[in-house]
């Protein structure tokens, strides 16, 4: 991070933004470093693209404040318009110029001069499109055309990239390429991005801290990693993949499950709560004359269960389990092509430093 300076180069402090009676942006914290890239993530209508508008200048917010690059843009008294605020911004519909070749498009925000064509020159080098400067947009791909609006938008070197689902309009195939192509030259610019997304998927594979928003708040804030090997709750598990959920109650700090018993350290007696955790970590064992494999501190006990469905899923097979209790129910994912009759009995075991206890 050599040349960084500290001061993050987008701060926003208690942004609140009241539309339709109630808070759809409700007290928006966060700061973004430069060269790092933060997705705000979460359901339609929880309040992402409100608040992305606000850090623009598209939008006022109610209250709070702004920084860009260490100055106020916008608090109850400032508000500095958005073509003053030297962001590059991305949106889902990135329209390029019809009537402007690639390498109009690109320069489009530039003075027209030595400096500006040596830029374009660059940019096209990053984006790999070094040929097509004389094409008009109707004669690329999608892909390309996304390519060409992100140049655009980093050609007059902004410091801050805004983006709203800028990958949306692309076809699945394409998209993950195109994700990991626009990663790569905006780590070489060291913009610091903040990422609208409502797909987990997404997130994962751009973010350096993902913002999880709900009901207009983040309610946590973190590396994919840990955002998603230690959830906040049991709503921001299951947002990442499907889950596994055992109920149990408490007494005396511990739950008992079909895998054994649980810590939940600091609940008091008779507390509900639910033992959450990912069909990816439940490995499954052949019933071996009524026993299955022994219990080791990583994994706790084996608990035996019976095979209601299996499905082929592609890379792996999903499989469902009736468990011995005779009402606990347990997905499991098993690599490639393995699928069990209904009614085998097997044996799981889960990893306990992926299973999260929640009240
Ligand atoms: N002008 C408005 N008047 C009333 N409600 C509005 C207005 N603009 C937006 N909203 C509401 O505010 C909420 C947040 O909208 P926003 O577009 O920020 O959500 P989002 O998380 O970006 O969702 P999406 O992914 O669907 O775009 C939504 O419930 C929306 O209906």
């Amino acid at each position: 991070m050599l040349g960084y300076s500290m001061t993050p180069r987008l701060q926003t402090e208690g942004l609140v933004r009241h539309l339709g009676g109630r808070n759809v942006v409700d007290g928006i914290s966060l700061s973004v470093p430069a060269g790092q890239v933060t997705c705000l993530l979460g359901p339609s209508g929880c309040g992402k693209s409100t608040t992305l508008r606000i850090i623009a200048g598209v939008d006022r917010q109610d209250a709070g404040t702004v920084r860009l690059n260490g100055e106020i843009v916008a608090d109850a008294r400032t508000h500095v318009p958005p073509e003053a605020r030297g962001v590059g911004l991305m949106f889902q519909d990135f329209a390029l110029f019809p009537h402007l070749s690639v390498a109009r498009n690109i320069g489009f925000g530039l003075p027209r001069d030595a400096v500006s064509a040596a830029r374009i020159a660059e940019l096209l080098t990053r984006i790999d499109l070094v040929g097509y400067e004389d094409k008009h947009p109707h004669e690329l791909s999608g892909g390309e055309q996304q390519r060409v609006a992100l140049a655009r938008a980093l050609a007059p070197r902004p410091k801050i990239m805004l983006m709203d689902e800028p990958f949306s309009g692309l076809d699945n195939r394409l998209r993950d390429e195109i994700r990991d192509a626009t990663l790569s030259v905006l780590k070489e610019e060291g913009t610091a991005v903040l990422l609208v997304t409502h797909e987990p998927d997404e997130a994962m594979r751009m973010a350096d801290e993902i913002a999880l928003m709900r009901d207009g708040r983040i309610v946590q804030q973190a590396a994919p990693y840990n955002i998603y090997n230690a959830p906040i709750d049991r709503e921001a598990a299951a947002f990442f993949s499907d889950i596994n959920v055992l109920s149990g109650e408490v007494y005396g700090a511990l739950t008992d499950t079909p895998f054994g018993q649980f810590l939940a350290p600091g609940l008091p007696d008779g507390t509900a709560v639910d033992i959450v955790f990912r069909p990816q970590h439940v490995r499954i064992d052949f019933d071996r004359a009524g026993k299955g494999p022994s219990p080791t501190p990583a994994e706790g006990a084996p608990a035996r269960g019976t095979v209601l469905r299996a499905r082929f899923m592609g890379k792996e097979s999903l499989v469902e389990f009736l468990m011995d209790d005779a009402t606990s129910r347990v997905t499991a994912t098993v690599p490639a092509v393995f699928l069990p009759k209904p009614g085998t009995v097997m044996w799981l075991s889960i990893r306990r430093d992926r299973c999260f206890v929640f009240p």
